[in-house]
């Protein structure tokens, strides 16, 4: 994953995975105009494994990421010196995510994206659809809709790791490294839509997964404050 050469930047020729345009209208009288790309929409899935508790994230090299840590002068340079920027600093840890560019149900895309990214064979009964949101306001705008689901290592049928030229490292985390992520003073290098699933979880769900959960309750209500780890 980070064996990166030959890196330079280029201008956009017709693609199928953004749409650049200007977006022209007119706002209490005043003419205006934004400049917006068009990408797919997409799911997004919590996956947490029962049977070690542990959540499942996805390792890998974002260009998005490693673009923003090259300095503008060195972005005008035909080839990008890879020894100043090595490929870790494009790594990003994320949830299983996919784009939605097959005519399925999204809860189908998230089945997939759950199979081929992180190995877990999951039922559609299984994957529990909470919400939807925007991704890059200031510029694109696309849905992307929120799953969470519950695995064993029994359902693991296989390695995962991405499909076709992907390269994606399954990472796991426990709670309290979880705890730690989000209280990072960053950068973290996440998205945020992974932060808001990381806090979702963290609120909705990770009490029950707390192995001391039950001594923590009981400490509570004798009056004592317990924090969790
Ligand atoms: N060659 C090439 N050029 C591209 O520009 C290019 N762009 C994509 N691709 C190919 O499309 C597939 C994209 O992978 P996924 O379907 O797993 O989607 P994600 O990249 O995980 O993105 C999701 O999750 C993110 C995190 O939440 C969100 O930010 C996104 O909005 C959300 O869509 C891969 O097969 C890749 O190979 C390109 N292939
Ligand atoms: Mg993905």
């Amino acid at each position: 994953m980070e064996d990166l050469k030959d890196v330079f930047i280029s201008p956009l020729p017709d693609s199928p995975y953004v749409k650049p345009f200007r977006f022209n209208y007119t706002q209490n009288g005043k003419q205006k105009s934004w400049d917006l790309l068009e990408v797919h929409d997409s799911v997004a899935i919590i996956v947490f494994n029962i049977t070690r508790k542990v959540m499942v994230f996805v390792k890998q090299f974002r260009p998005a990421i490693y673009y923003n840590c090259i300095s503008p002068e060195d972005r005008k340079s035909t080839t990008i010196d890879t020894s100043k920027y090595p490929a870790s600093l494009g790594i990003a840890l994320e949830m299983c995510a996919g784009i939605i560019d097959k005519d399925k149900s999204v809860e189908h895309i998230a089945q997939e994206e759950v199979l081929e990214e992180c190995g877990y064979s999951v039922p559609l009964s299984g994957l529990h659809r909470i919400t939807s949101y925007r991704s890059g306001v200031g510029v694109q705008g696309a849905l992307q809709t929120f799953f969470y689901c519950e695995v064993t290592d029994a359902m693991k049928t296989e390695q995962g790791g991405g499909v076709d030229d992907e390269l994606i490292e399954v990472v796991e985390k426990t709670i309290p490294e979880i705890e730690e992520m989000v209280n990072s003073p960053g950068p973290i290098p996440s998205p945020p839509s992974c932060l808001f699933a990381l806090m979702w979880f963290l609120y909705n769900k990770a009490d029950k997964f707390r192995k001391t959960y039950e001594h923590h309750c009981a400490e509570c209500k004798k009056g004592k404050m317990v924090f969790v780890k």
